[in-house]
């Protein structure tokens, strides 16, 4: 069953009307849903099930401490990309063998933090980073292991922002790059190369991309294997897409059955790294509108969350459905006008769904902002000095507040008035 779903006119969170949440801890409001969260994870790990993957959440898309928590305690590892991230997992006491750490830049400090820490591998996205992995692993007088992440030259058909396996893009190093560190690794002491990442891009929703992604990573391996150089580990990234709007995207199961014949008879150790297949749907943003105005072309439905709480609208034209919290969808007898969602903060950019045909919501009225589980509270910000919201995770009908909504001493907390 669907958790965010009406029962009669209300729309419920499990079994939680959102209507309470918003009464009891305010809006703007993250509010998580325990159960769609851990399925999404078994969808993924049944799938992969003959493979025995290592899952690693993508700890970017989502990086609340009790969802990384849940997932973990259920066996995921992490995806992570910072300094910060890696705190959060050593917060939680995250086993660090199941840890993989990807990033264009990570700075020598952050590789000391994750070498002390012994996280299973780095997924080295440059020569020059590859030699201060060496040189950190030296000084510290430890071992660490490596996977060399392949920019493969595959257009995922997606949101340009979010395409990372294009020559266009910043990440990871062609293949003849990635051979010639290969070829090279023993001058990289202390280092164990073991394996190779690739990720093309998020939100792939049709399996032929990553398919073509990992022929020529294979084509790659077998490259090397002549060359007597064993690949162990094959870390296929994540980009899982979801359904948003009318997307038809591929379930997991079926992800499977394209990757997994790829790579019978291969002793390769498999690692994923999904962020948003996760989490994405596992949470909904709630926000209450202040304001309607009709303009001559329009309604402006003005809410109390912005851009600065749900960055994708604004950033990517991303959809996402919005529903009002009580009183079913519209149906061939609402009235409808064209409307535009749109937030506090000043900036034009600044709305969750755009020419829209609604209904004539109104001041007072809680909405529920679909699909908001990824990169919806990790991209939030304090922009225009806003607070940024709560989030609450439920599980039946056990509600948790997993994060205060900030105070306004949390926006000054680092700030000096100086005189000079
Ligand atoms: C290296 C890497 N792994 C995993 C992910 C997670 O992606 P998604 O949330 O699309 O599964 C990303 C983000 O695109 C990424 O850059
Ligand atoms: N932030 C993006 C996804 C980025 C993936 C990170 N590599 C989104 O909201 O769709």
């Amino acid at each position: 069953m669907h958790e965010f779903r009406y029962v009669g006119d209300e729309f419920y969170c499990e079994d939680v009307r959102v209507g309470d949440l918003a009464r009891r801890y305010g809006t703007p409001l993250y509010v998580y849903s325990h159960k769609t969260l851990l399925d999404h994870f078994h969808k993924l790990r049944r799938a992969f099930a003959p493979a025995a993957p290592l899952i690693c959440f993508s700890v970017k898309s989502n990086s609340s401490l009790s969802l990384m928590k849940a997932l973990t305690d259920d066996g995921a590892g992490l995806d992570i990309v910072s300094g910060g991230e890696l705190h959060r997992a050593m917060r939680i006491k995250a086993d660090p063998r199941k840890i993989v750490y990807a990033s264009v830049g990570k700075t020598r400090e952050e590789i000391v933090a994750a070498i002390r820490y012994g996280i299973l591998y780095f997924n080295v996205e440059s020569i020059q980073e590859l030699g201060v992995i060496s040189a950190v692993a030296q000084e510290l007088r430890r071992d660490t292991r490596v996977c060399i992440r392949i920019n493969p030259n595959i257009d995922p058909h997606t949101h340009r922002y979010i395409t990372t396996g294009t020559v266009e893009s910043k990440f990871g190093v062609d293949l003849e790059t990635a051979r010639v560190i290969f070829l090279n690794r023993p001058n990289f002491k202390r280092v164990s190369v073991e394996g190779v990442h690739v990720h093309i891009g998020s939100q792939i929703t049709q399996a032929a991309p990553f398919v073509a992604a990992l022929k020529r990573v294979l084509r790659f391996i077998d490259h090397l294997k002549k060359a007597g150089i064993t690949v162990r580990t094959l870390n296929i990234g994540g980009g899982l897409g979801i359904i948003y709007k009318q997307e038809d995207p591929q379930t997991a199961q079926e992800y499977a059955e394209e990757i997994l014949p790829l790579l019978t008879s291969r002793r390769l150790r498999l690692i994923l790294e999904p962020g948003r297949f996760i989490v994405g749907n596992a949470g909904v943003l709630l926000t209450q509108v202040l304001y309607v105005k009709d303009s001559p072309k329009k309604r402006f439905v003005v809410v109390d969350a912005g851009m600065n709480d749900l960055a994708r609208p604004s950033l990517y034209g991303a959809y996402h459905e919005v529903h009002p919290a009580q009183g079913a969808r519209p149906d061939s007898k609402t009235t409808l006008k064209r409307s535009d969602v749109v937030g506090p903060i000043c900036e034009s950019g600044d709305f969750l769904a755009l020419n829209r045909m609604m209904p004539l919501f109104d001041a007072g009225e809680l909405l529920v902002v679909m699909g908001a589980g990824a990169y919806g509270f990790s991209m939030a910000s304090n922009y225009n000095s806003r607070r940024r919201p709560a989030e609450v995770l439920v599980k039946g009908r056990t509600v948790r507040v997993i994060r205060q909504r900030e105070s306004y001493a949390d926006l000054l907390r680092h700030e000096k008035v100086v005189e000079l």
